[in-house]
This record gives structure tokens, C-alpha cells and sequence, in this order.
């Protein structure tokens, strides 16, 4: 189960954005879904502790990572949510191995405990990278370079997985891989995961229930696999009845691209 309720407000020179999101859900992947600038990232980094909310509270499982009120704010490192980040983020001077171990070790400790040694060989056997456990990324193709990013992302044992458009820039081979591997996951840990993208397709193939966002507030609620969505911003609860064609894709279609347009 994730939880999230999140104010925080965010200004340059030029503008100042708010964000309030708040959305709670128990539905295997959940997709933050909203055009450029509604405020999904921001969740995201607010979520992993990346950045910190004025207000709200963030919990998994029942476990509080943030509550402004209760003045609990755990650091990043100790909130075990793993983050795939869009372009991967690998350090280019560390190898694979020591890419995907990079978490478990602090400045001061220059090596991996066992039980942790042990934890990166496997996620290594896993997404079949043991025999590139030297090998830098450069020398990686993109598919191997995905497949290191998510076995880090994994790393910390995480009890849930962020994903940051993760379709988005890649090509028809590199998305194919992904969502394997994302289902992979899903049988072999049963992390639950959010994921944040623009495309109605990422949400069709992978999200049971999408958020839509819109200038950082969450308007609707859409299941995925019914069909059928809830309107959070003006009439609060009601659900929607269910489509009269047998076409659920086109109904979660039209459910999403209301955002934006009313
Ligand atoms: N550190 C910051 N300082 C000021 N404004 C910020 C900061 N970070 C984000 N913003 C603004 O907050 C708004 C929401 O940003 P956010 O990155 O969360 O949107 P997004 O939905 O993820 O969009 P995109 O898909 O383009 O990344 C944007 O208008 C952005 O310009």
C-alpha cells in the first residue's frame, strides 16, 4: 500500500509552482500520469527523499518515510524505495558490479559486506550480467546498460520501485526489454511500483491504475483493466459507470486524454 500526501511549493525567478498531491493505492503498478510541467517528478523525488515537502506524509506498507506533522523525514538511503532513473544514471568509472553494489556501501566503507556481496551476485545472475561484472558501461549495450540500472535500482531491497518514464526515449527493442524485465520483477519480487510518464501507451502496457495529473493536483483516478475512472477534483467520490462498448483500452484512452482538456 502507498500513501501519499505531498505539499511543497517550488519557485525560481520566473515562476512558482505548487504541488498537492495526494493519492493512496494498492494496486500492483500505479502510474502518475500528466503532460510536462504537471508535477510528476517532483513527486517522485519527494517520494524517494530526494526533496522535502513542506507538508503531508509519504508511507509504504504501513512504514512512514515522511510526515511533516510528526516531524519524520527518513533520508534517502534509508527509506528502501529503489529509483530507475530515465537515462540510467550509471557512473561511468565504476563498474557493472560496483554500479550495482554503489548503494550499499557508505564513504567510509570500501567494501561490501558479505551479506550485501551476496545480494549484488545475485541480482548480477538475474538479469544475466555476472559475466560483465567488470566491464564499464561504456562498453555495455543499452539493453545491458537497463538491465545494470534496474539491478542497482533493486539493490536495496526495495519495498517499492520508482520508475521515471521509462519507455520514454527509448527505441521498439529497448522498450520490449524493459517490459520484460519490468514483468520479471513484478512475478519474481512483487515490488510494487510507480511509475511517471506522459505516453498513454506506458500506461496501457504496464499501470493497473493511473493518477492523472494536472498542474501538480491529481483530478481523476483510472483503472486500468476496468475501464472506468473517478473524478477527484469537482465531484469527489462518484464513480463513473462502467463503458457500454466491450473496448477498455479506448475507454482508459479517453479517460486519460481528458487531462488537460477539462
Ligand atoms: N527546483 C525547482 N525550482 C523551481 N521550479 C521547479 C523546480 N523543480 C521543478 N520546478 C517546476 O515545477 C513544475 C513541475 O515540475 P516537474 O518536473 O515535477 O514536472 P513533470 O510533470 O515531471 O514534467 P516533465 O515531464 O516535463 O519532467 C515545473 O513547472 C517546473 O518548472
Amino acid at each position: 500500500m502507498i500513501d501519499v500526501d505531498l505539499q511543497l511549493a517550488v519557485a525560481d525567478r520566473r515562476r512558482h509552482f505548487e504541488l498537492a498531491v495526494r493519492f493512496a493505492s494498492d494496486a500492483p503498478v500505479l502510474a502518475l500520469f500528466g503532460p510536462s510541467g504537471a508535477g510528476k517528478s517532483l513527486t517522485l523525488q519527494a517520494i524517494a527523499g530526494l526533496i522535502k515537502p513542506q507538508g503531508g506524509h509519504v508511507r509504504i506498507g504501513g512504514r512512514t518515510l515522511f510526515d511533516a506533522r510528526a516531524r519524520v523525514d527518513l533520508p534517502a538511503a534509508q527509506r528502501r524505495v529503489g529509483y530507475l532513473f530515465q537515462d540510467y544514471a550509471l557512473f561511468p568509472h565504476l563498474s557493472v558490479q560496483e554500479n550495482v553494489g554503489f548503494g550499499l556501501t557508505s564513504w567510509r566503507q570500501r567494501r561490501l559486506r558479505p551479506a550485501d556481496a551476496q545480494r549484488v551476485a545475485e541480482l548480477l545472475e538475474t538479469f544475466g550480467l555476472t559475466g560483465l561484472a567488470q566491464a564499464r558501461p561504456g562498453a555495455l549495450s543499452g539493453g545491458q546498460r537497463q538491465r545494470v540500472a534496474l539491478a542497482r535500482a533493486l539493490a536495496c531491497e526495495p519495498e517499492l520501485l520508482l520508475l521515471d518514464e521509462p519507455f520514454a526515449a527509448l527505441n521498439p527493442l529497448l522498450r520490449q526489454s524493459l517490459r520484460q524485465e519490468l514483468a520479471l520483477v513484478r512475478e519474481r519480487w512483487r515490488i510494487p511500483m510507480l511509475l511517471i510518464t506522459h505516453d498513454v501507451e506506458d500506461v496501457l502496457a504496464l499501470a493497473d491504475v493511473a493518477c492523472v495529473l494536472e498542474q501538480g493536483r491529481v483530478v481523476r483516478e483510472v483503472d486500468v483493466h476496468r475501464g472506468i475512472g473517478r473524478e477527484l477534483l469537482h465531484s469527489g467520490l462518484g464513480l463513473r459507470p462502467p463503458p457500454m462498448e466491450d473496448d477498455r483500452t479506448r475507454a482508459v484512452r479517453q479517460l486519460l486524454a481528458q487531462a488537460g482538456g477539462g
